[in-house]
């Protein structure tokens, strides 16, 4: 048997079967012959595999020309002829079966040929079994060949799109029974072993795309319409419009790729994109036929991963290591060609001289041995024989996992580790407490089956694993920071209560605590203050008593008529109370001491002394505005049995007293989205988010720790906007501005290397609180803000009119302002800016939102995937 390229050119024959008459051929065609060697000895007809390949430069017209229909023609090029151009310069190596699949079966990229073979013809289908003739006569060939299409010599080009969509559906749906190829047993095995083992390594890169098509720009027609719609080739990156598309593209037998892109490998870049349909294509095909497309764009074989380009410890998988590595029960998600470094052992995972990305299953026969600076760590600490990086020490620190003297830890699957050499498990990492937590702020992997490790039945398991990753899930990282009181575990609280990311039992205990010992730091402030009221009062009683004739034991009297007094028991609870917050033992007592406290919560609440200091709260600055919301329900909350609700979470100081670092994984609701977004859309179910929430204090000197998060993806910076005129008082009594202070850590924040590259999204929040206070504070107490000069409007309060907005309104803009020029001069970008009431659902909702906005803009603007459309005319909106 042999393979013998040859072409049809304009002017030859082709002669079909059932009629007697010839057919002149229009346009140059290449065929792809494999039978028996040729010699003069052959006679003149022998039935023979014949494929008719369009040459490039009649492949586009030949795409509108129905009997000669491209979904036959599946050409793959061989490497060594990459680059040879003229009109046959590709040689085509593969069989056609290896690109179509019947009804669609996923191609098994292990198997390297996909059946499909059966033999017969249907009464549609364009034979290849073809007589030749005149092989070697100048070029010339006749190829006869059944179909009943009465227009076989339909060649219109002049069709509209419609047509042409109309012709290429047909196509599509018959697709399944259009070709027959001879039995693939025709073919040497020892050939289809080869072309088996190196299928992939085969498959050529993509060809390169034009350079000088100017932006906006169809590849085909080159005209140009900014904002029409384009379809992009998944391979070169070509760009057609709406009239362009089906004739640069055909039938898209492998997706969308122009036609002189098929059987070549996909831009890597563009995997994301697989089998998610463009809005165009919705428009040019029924969802039948989309569906098709997107399927074989999915599971066409040279679509797939090429196993060559994944070196996995320095060795390049073959197909089988690939096969292994994709059908374990947890592969890596969202793999892509590239070097990575993989601990067997335990299942780390990560690309070369990074951090782990993933825990994927461990034991699987692929790649080399892991190399000890695979990570490229330089902590001294070695888990498996890998030197592990920074913030995998940090991780085992925080796990209480002791790291002096440069340990190496031996570390297996379920989590379990011990000291290399020492027969004696010491723990099991994924047990730790918080360590997921722990897990989520480093950026480091947390096994998805650590919290059922005896695992569910592992196809169900592998079935799951397998539809996420077609999903391609894409995780985007939000990090909140902020200074203190600036609203950042309000912002996370009520984005948990928003998004339906249900708080855990351990961490309503955790909530239940902490909202009880701030009762109790409330109950202080008060009786603190109670001292100082009930000495003002005892003065004044004093001062009238004196001049007032009566009885000489004065003191007596002033105590029983001061209002401030209370019971001697209130009197021993108030004195250990405050002594236990002076000595800063409150969270040493507390819950433990709750039991037993909360009948004399009880009682002090009743008590009229109580009641008293209780109504002069406004007048206490160190009570938070919020303690109202804890002390109206005292006796309540300080029962033992006492449950938090939703809003008590919400409205609860802080997340958790102790830790700096909370996250939680969220979808955005649909009603969320704005309206324009919905269209455009269209895979965002398929994006979750991260929301990182990290205590400024837990940064550390010089902000150090926060290159731990350098994989997020937009920092959110929160600010307090009644900052401007509140003051933090440290030891020594030195006062400092708290907006200087967030102004300081902002631009900490903003030219940390870490982040020199990411989007920030500043939320100016507490404006209800603005709002009420501006009216009594001017904005000028800030120094930074000396110059807000409102013009003053004669209809001021009118919230609702945009053109006429009120002080806060034009507060909030000054101050989004001051921040944009600040960022500007550090990073030389644009800040985007949103206002936020922590408190209001919607308003957190909005000002996320805004922070996916400019995610996806962001995303879209540089995958420029397949709509250039929504990359240019999407520019976040920014609030300001
Ligand atoms: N009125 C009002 N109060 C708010 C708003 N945002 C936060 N607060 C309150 O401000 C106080 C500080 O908010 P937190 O969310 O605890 O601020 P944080 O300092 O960033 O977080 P922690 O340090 O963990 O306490 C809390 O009492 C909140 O209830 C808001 O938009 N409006
Ligand atoms: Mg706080």
């Amino acid at each position: 048997m042999a393979r013998v390229l040859m072409s049809i050119l304009p002017g030859s024959s082709v002669k079909r079967e059932d009629h007697d008459d010839d057919y002149s051929v229009d346009y140059s065609f290449a065929i792809e012959y494999s039978g028996p060697a040729l010699s003069h000895d052959i006679p003149q007809v022998v039935p023979v595999d014949v494929r008719l390949i369009p040459t490039a430069a009649v492949a586009a017209r030949a795409a509108t020309v129905s009997n000669l229909s491209l979904p036959v023609i599946q050409p793959i090029v061989k490497k060594s002829d990459l680059g040879k151009s003229g009109n046959h310069g590709r040689v085509y190596s593969r069989k056609p079966e290896d690109f179509y699949h019947r009804d669609g079966a996923q191609s098994s990229s292990s198997s390297g040929t996909l059946g499909f073979s059966d033999g017969h013809c249907d009464s549609n289908q364009l034979s290849c079994s073809s007589d030749i003739e005149d092989l070697d006569d100048d070029n010339k060939a006749c190829v006869s060949y059944n179909e009943n299409n009465s227009n076989s010599k339909s060649s219109n080009l002049n069709q509209d799109v419609q047509d042409s969509a109309d012709e290429v559906s047909n196509q599509i749906n018959n697709r399944t029974s259009v070709v027959t190829f001879r039995d693939i047993s025709d073919s040497t095995s020892e050939e289809s072993e080869e072309s088996h083992h190196d299928e992939h390594a085969m498959i050529p890169e993509k060809p390169m795309v034009l350079d000088d098509v100017k932006k906006g720009v169809c590849y085909k027609c080159r005209k140009r319409n900014r904002f029409g719609e384009k379809e992009v080739c998944i391979v070169c990156g070509a760009k057609y419009c709406r009239k362009c598309v089906i004739r640069a593209m055909g039938a898209m037998p492998e997706g969308r790729k122009c036609i002189t892109c098929i059987g070549f490998g996909i831009d890597e870049s563009r995997r994301g994109s697989l089998g998610k349909c463009s809005r165009m294509l919705k428009k040019l095909f029924t969802d039948d036929v989309v569906k098709q497309i997107m399927s074989f764009e999915v599971s066409c074989g040279v679509n797939q991963l090429p196993p060559h380009r994944i070196c996995v410890n320095g060795k390049p998988l073959s197909i089988e290591e690939l096969v292994v590595l994709q059908s374990c029960s947890n592969p890596p998600k969202k793999l892509k060609p590239g070097k990575y470094w993989y601990d067997k052992v335990a299942g780390f995972w990560g690309k070369d001289g990074e951090k782990p990305s993933q825990i994927i299953s461990a034991q699987l026969a692929v790649g080399n041995q892991i190399r000890q600076e695979a990570s490229n760590g330089n902590t001294n600490v070695m888990i498996n024989s890998r030197v592990i990086t920074t913030p995998e020490f940090w991780m085992l620190k925080l796990a209480g996992i002791d790291c002096e003297g440069s340990p190496h830890f031996w570390v297996t699957a379920d989590g379990s580790y011990q000291l290399e050499g020492m027969n004696y498990v010491m723990g099991k990492l994924w047990e730790k407490k918080l360590l997921r937590l722990v897990c989520a702020a480093l950026s480091l992997p947390f096994p998805s089956d650590a919290t059922n490790p005896d695992g569910e039945d592992v196809d169900k398991e592998r079935d799951k694993v397998n539809l996420k990753n077609l999903e391609q899930k894409m995780m985007n990282k939000l990090l909140l920071i902020g200074c203190d009181q600036s609203g950042t575990s309000t912002i996370y609280k009520q984005a948990r209560i928003l998004y339906k990311v249900p708080f855990s039992e351990d961490e309503k205990q955790d909530l239940k605590i902490m909202i009880q010992r701030n009762l109790y730091r409330y109950i202080g402030i008060l009786l603190e203050a109670r001292e100082r009221f009930k000495e003002d009062h005892a003065i004044e009683l004093r001062r009238r008593y004196i001049n007032e004739p009566g009885p000489s034991d004065i003191s007596n009297l002033v105590d029983e008529n001061n209002i401030y007094s209370f019971s001697p028991r209130l009197e021993h609870f108030s004195s250990w109370l405050l002594q236990l917050m002076i000595s800063g033992n409150l969270e040493a007592i507390f819950p433990a001491a709750t039991r037993e406290n909360s009948p004399l919560v009880e009682e002090l609440w009743k008590d009229k002394g109580f009641q008293a200091i209780y109504k002069r709260r406004n007048e206490l600055h160190t009570l938070p505005k919020v303690a109202n919301y804890f002390l109206d329900r005292a006796a309540e909350i300080s029962r033992v049995d006492y449950e938090p609700s939703e809003m008590d979470i919400l409205y609860a100081e802080g997340i958790r007293s102790s830790n700096g670092v909370a996250s939680m994984e969220f979808s955005f609701l649909k009603s969320s989205q704005a309206e324009y977004m919905e269209s455009v859309d269209q895979n965002d179910t398929s994006v979750s988010y991260q929301l990182i929430r990290v205590h400024a204090s837990s940064l550390g000197e010089n902000l150090k720790w926060l290159e731990m998060f350098e994989d997020v993806d937009i920092v959110l910076f929160c600010v307090s906007l009644t900052d401007y005129d509140e003051y933090y008082e440290e030891i020594n009594g030195k006062r400092t501005n708290k907006m200087s202070l967030s102004k300081k850590l902002f631009e900490g924040i903003v030219s940390h290397p870490t982040f020199s590259e990411k989007h920030f999204l500043l939320i100016l929040n507490k404006f209800d609180l603005l709002e009420e206070k501006i009216e009594q504070a001017p904005l000028t107490q800030c120094d930074w803000f000396q110059d807000f000069n409102p013009v003053i409007s004669r209809y001021p309060n009118n919230a609702s009119n945009n053109s006429n907005p009120t002080l806060a309104q034009r507060a909030f803009h000054y101050v989004a302002v001051k921040f944009k020029r600040l960022f500007e001069s550090i990073t030389g970008r644009k800040l985007f800016v949103s206002r936020a009431t922590g408190l209001e659902a919607d308003s957190v909702d909005k000002a996320l939102g805004y922070g996916k906005e400019i995610l996806k803009w962001d995303y879209e603007r540089n995958t420029f995937s397949m709509n250039e459309w929504s990359s240019e005319s999407i520019e976040p909106s920014t609030s300001v």
